[in-house]
């Protein structure tokens, strides 16, 4: 079967409220490289992932094109655009970038611990079933709460998981779910998957991730994921 066209959207356009550090949490620097160099490197090496669309904070465009993908060689990034308000704006703004048919995968440039396998996995996934995310099955016990904070529900541990990114889909679809979502007004959408699910009603699979391939949320994680790359080698 002949391969098709993959795109990594990777958004970058946040603004990073709840890690609160005066540099945006994607260009602190770990290990001397900023957090948003370690995803873009990963697509990069990929052979999976023919091209790169890279979503910033609006005027940041030349600071990234010089700073980060020139300073590290990243080959594979075709444009870099402003983002929007919210991540589902970002990722509406990426799309619209890409032409033609293929395959997107939508990753949020604070996860610098996607690797090459997990692209891989969602890779035949998507061939497949064209909507998958990765992610893990939870190791605590969830409950889902009431407005008053109180458990209304302790849901089969075996069927929850945690989402991550790279959220991958056939690009039409993905397409098309967004065009709906624009149409939308007071809605509250935080994964790719979502739109999908809600929009066109359509099965997404679930593929594993990584426990490693966490989002740089908070100052924690921070510390986190120096220990996690003090363990890994610049090139995987
Ligand atoms: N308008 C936005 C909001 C988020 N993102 C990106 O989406 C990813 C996931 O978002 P999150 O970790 O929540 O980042 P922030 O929005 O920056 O964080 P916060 O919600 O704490 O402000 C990040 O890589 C972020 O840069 C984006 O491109 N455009
Ligand atoms: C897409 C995501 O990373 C999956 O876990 C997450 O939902 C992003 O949410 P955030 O509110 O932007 O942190």
């Amino acid at each position: 079967m002949e391969k098709k066209k993959c795109t990594a959207i990777v958004l970058a356009a946040g603004q990073g409220r709840r890690m609160g550090t005066k540099v945006r949490k994607q260009y602190v620097l770990l290990e001397g490289r900023p957090i948003l160099y370690y995803s873009l490197h990963v697509f990069d090496l990929s052979p999976y992932i023919d091209e790169i669309v890279l979503v910033v904070g609006k005027g940041e465009e030349e600071y990234c094109r010089k700073e980060i993908v020139e300073k590290y060689g990243i080959q594979k990034v075709r444009r870099i655009i402003p983002g929007g308000a919210e991540r589902y704006h970002s990722v509406w703004k990426g799309l619209s970038e890409i032409e033609g048919e293929g395959y997107v995968f939508v990753h949020d440039g604070a996860r610098p611990f996607v690797d090459t396998a997990m692209i891989e996995r969602a890779y035949e996934a998507v061939c497949v079933c064209k909507a998958c995310v990765v992610g893990m099955p939870v190791k605590d016990t969830i409950k889902l709460a009431d407005e008053e904070e109180f458990v209304k529900e302790t849901p089969k541990r075996e069927f929850v998981w945690l989402v991550q990114t790279p959220q991958v889909f056939d690009a039409a679809l993905l397409k098309e779910a967004y065009e709906l979502l624009s149409h939308k007004t007071h809605i509250q959408v935080t994964d790719d998957a979502m739109v999908v699910e809600q929009m066109l009603q359509y099965p997404v699979k679930l593929v594993c991730g990584s426990y490693e391939n966490i989002k740089i949320t908070t100052p924690e994680d921070l510390e986190v994921a120096k220990v996690f790359l003090s363990r890994k080698p610049l090139t995987q």
